[in-house]
This record gives C-alpha cells, structure tokens and sequence, in this order.
C-alpha cells in the first residue's frame, strides 16, 4: 500500500499541488484522473521520487520514501516498475534488449538467468514471437506492452503508468488496461495509472483519485463516479458521451 500525506509542490511560486491525501491499496487498479494541467503528473512523479515535493509524506508500506535513508530509499525504488508516457524504449535496442536494461542495469544475473526472466516476460505480455525486433517494427499497441514487460522485469512491489492508453485506438487501449489488471492481480502490486481514458474509469478503476485545480476534490470507485454530485467531476466525466449514456441508463435502474 502506498499512502501519500498533504503533498504540497509549487513551481515559482505557481501552487500546482495543494494539499493531496490518500491511499493506493496493494492488489487494487488506481487511477489519478483530471483535466490537463491539474498536477497529475506532478504528483506520480512525487510518488515516484523524481519530484521532492515541498510538504508532505509518502509512505511505502510504512516506508518513508522523502525522509528514509538512502539505503531505504534506494530499496523502495529497487521494487518500483514504471510504464512510461509513449512507452519510452530504445529505438536502438532490440524487444528483448529493451526489457533485459533493467536486469543489466540493477542485478549481478547471469546472461541465463537474465534470459529466462526476459523471455518469461515476453510471455506474460503475449510478445515471445517479437523478441529480436526493433521497436519501430512493432505497432503502437504492442511497444506498449514492451513497456509493461520491461516495467514487471524486476518483480516490482509498486507499478506507475503515466497515460499508458495514450495514442492507441480504444480496442487497443482496452486490452493493454485488461492486461494492466491482470498483472497486478496477479503479482499483487499496487498500481498508480494516470489516464484521461474514460474506459479505463469505467474498467478498471478500483480506486479513482480526482484532481482538479492541483486539489483532490473526489475520490471513490468506478460505481461511486456517476453519482457524485461534484460539479468539476462531473463537468470531467460527462463530456464524454459513453459516460452520458451510462449514467442514463444507470439512472434507469438498467
Ligand atoms: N518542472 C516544472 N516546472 C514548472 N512548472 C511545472 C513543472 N512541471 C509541471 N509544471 C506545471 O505544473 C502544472 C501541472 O502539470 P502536470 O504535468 O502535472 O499536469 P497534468 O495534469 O499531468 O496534465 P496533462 O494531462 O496535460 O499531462 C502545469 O501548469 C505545468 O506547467
């Protein structure tokens, strides 16, 4: 479980964070949603350590990621796996290559080792067959995937992904939210998506942190968010016409 405790950040003077609480639990889909500009990525990089915020805690399973030790902090980022906006991979390096960095990176595996790892990731995420190719070679969808498979190689404890439905059509973007699910599921990690993804909301959204001008101003789940009687949420959600047409037949007793 992650906990974050009255985070605070402002850049020259511009609060873009205000105040932010709450708790991501171990097993669970959670989604931090809001407009453009509202401090979502702001805060998944606080979370993550690439941002000191100005005031607050975060709390990894009671690990104090700002004020532990190095030693503690270096051992919380040992268990993080992060997916990154447009999936970030070396266009030079091949699908496997891409997934092995970390393993080369962080751990003394040995090469057989290091290749039992990378091809059971291959696996978990369906992309055996396209192990020596580049990623250009590969559509969209698929170098999503790569990511996720580079983002689970060191058995993370704690998963982020930053807009991982970001440029893919929305059969697409289903399967990698399904695939999302069922990894942390499956290995029981408590995941952080930000998304603006109105079916991810409505699929997988077993906790949803709602920004919007740098507060959270709503949190509950994907049943709890067509009843919410916040204006800002609601202005959010229902700009998109499925989540209109669900809440109308929600509010039909269907
Ligand atoms: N390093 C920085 N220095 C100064 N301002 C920053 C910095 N990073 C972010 N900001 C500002 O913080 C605010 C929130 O940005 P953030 O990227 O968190 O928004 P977001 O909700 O993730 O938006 P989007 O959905 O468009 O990605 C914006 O006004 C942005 O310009």
């Amino acid at each position: 479980m992650i906990e974050i405790k009255n985070i605070k950040k402002s850049f020259n003077g511009k609060t873009v964070l205000d105040g932010i609480s709450g708790r991501f639990e171990n097993g669970n889909n959670s989604l931090i949603i809001g407009s453009s500009g509202t401090g979502k990525s702001v805060l998944l990089k606080c979370i993550v350590g690439l941002i000191k915020p100005d005031e607050g805690q975060i709390l990894y399973d009671g690990r104090d990621l700002i004020n532990g030790t190095i030693q503690e902090r270096k051992a919380i980022r040992r268990e993080i796996g992060m997916l990154f906006q447009g999936s970030a991979l070396f266009d030079s390096k091949t699908v496997e290559e891409n997934v092995r960095f970390p393993l080369d990176m962080m751990t003394e595996m040995t090469p057989e080792e290091k290749a039992d790892r990378v091809h059971f990731c291959l696996k978990r995420v369906g992309l055996e067959a396209a192990a020596t190719k580049k990623p250009s070679e590969i559509s969209g969808g698929m170098q999503k995937r790569v990511g996720i498979a580079r983002a689970i190689v060191l058995n993370p404890k704690y998963l982020f992904c930053d807009e991982p439905n970001s440029g893919l059509d929305p059969q697409t973007s289903i399967k990698i939210d399904e695939l999302i699910s069922e990894i942390t599921d499956e290995y029981k990690m408590t995941t952080i998506v930000v998304t603006h993804d109105m079916n991810s909301v409505v699929g997988i959204g077993e906790y949803i942190m709602f920004l919007y001008q740098g507060r959270k101003v709503w949190e509950g789940d994907n049943q709890s968010i067509l009843n919410s009687d916040v204006t800002s949420l609601q202005d959010f959600i229902f700009a998109s016409k499925m989540m209109r047409s669900m809440k109308t037949l929600h509010d039909k007793g269907f």
